[in-house]
């Protein structure tokens, strides 16, 4: 496995206030990498310091070694922001041409990159659809979708599952894993404990600190509970009790 991306002791503060504090991941090959953690914990502002849309005041991001934010790079990754980015006035198939044609996906690549990724997130049928008519949810898998289309090698996601029913988030999470499989490097948040449950390996955040990582199981053997939710609450308050000595 290589590290695809680090990020080493960043701190960040918005408006006197410290969100982030000395923050450490290392994403690789291979590996679905969670940050779970509750609303406002700071998941999407480390998002955002990878992705080289924020700064971090000290510390640094490198993404395949390289510091951020960078053109090049950028075209290696596909983001899904927590904002759906689409344009609402074209259908969902307008919108994954376009997107792949930013991203320089081949022409005799197109169709077959569409239908694969629209059938992951089961949109093939709704693909003539003008973006203003969809819901919530379909413009949430269209987003998806825009993710993969140009098979980049890192995905980073922000709550991807929001508003997506049980039947597909599991199809949804047996195609990241074989992406996974295949030697590409998954970033994920969450707030919901199913999913992080599916991920290789865990950041558990609070507050902006890192409060414990590692694997489901080995998190769940460490603080001797049979479940993930029960290790975020053992491992924030033993984090607390850290904080006030
Ligand atoms: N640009 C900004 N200016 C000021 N405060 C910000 C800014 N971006 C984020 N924050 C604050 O930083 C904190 C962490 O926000 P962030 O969006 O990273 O949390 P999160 O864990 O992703 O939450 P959610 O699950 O609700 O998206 C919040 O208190 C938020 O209000």
């Amino acid at each position: 496995m290589d590290a695809v991306v680090t990020v080493s002791h960043v701190n960040k503060s918005f408006n006197h206030k410290r969100i982030l504090h000395d923050v450490n991941l290392t994403a690789s090959t291979h590996e679905i990498l969670g940050l779970i953690g509750p609303s406002g914990a700071g998941k999407t502002t480390i998002i955002k310091n990878i992705m080289g849309m924020e700064e971090p005041d000290d510390g640094a991001v490198t993404v395949f070694g390289q510091p951020m934010p960078n053109r090049k790079v950028l075209q290696r990754i596909g983001f899904m922001a927590q904002e759906d980015a689409l344009y609402n006035n074209l259908t969902g198939l307008e919108n994954l041409k376009f997107f792949a044609q930013l991203f320089g996906v081949q022409k005799d690549q197109l169709k077959n990159r569409i239908d694969y990724t629209a059938g992951i997130v089961n949109l093939n049928q709704d693909l003539g659809k003008r973006v203003s008519n969809y819901s919530g949810g379909m413009k949430r898998r269209l987003s998806l979708a825009i993710s993969l289309i140009q098979d980049p090698e890192l995905l980073v996601l922000d709550e991807p599952t929001v508003g997506i029913d049980p039947e597909l988030r599991r199809q949804i999470w047996d195609e990241l894993r074989k992406y996974a499989e295949d030697g590409k490097s998954i970033i994920i948040t969450t707030h919901v404990m199913e999913d992080a449950a599916e991920c290789d390996e865990l950041l558990m955040i609070r507050e902006g600190h890192v409060i414990t990582h590692g694997s489901p199981s080995n998190l769940e053997q460490q603080f001797n509970v049979d479940n993930l939710e029960q290790v975020f609450l053992k491992a924030g308050k033993s984090n607390a009790n850290t904080d006030n000595h």
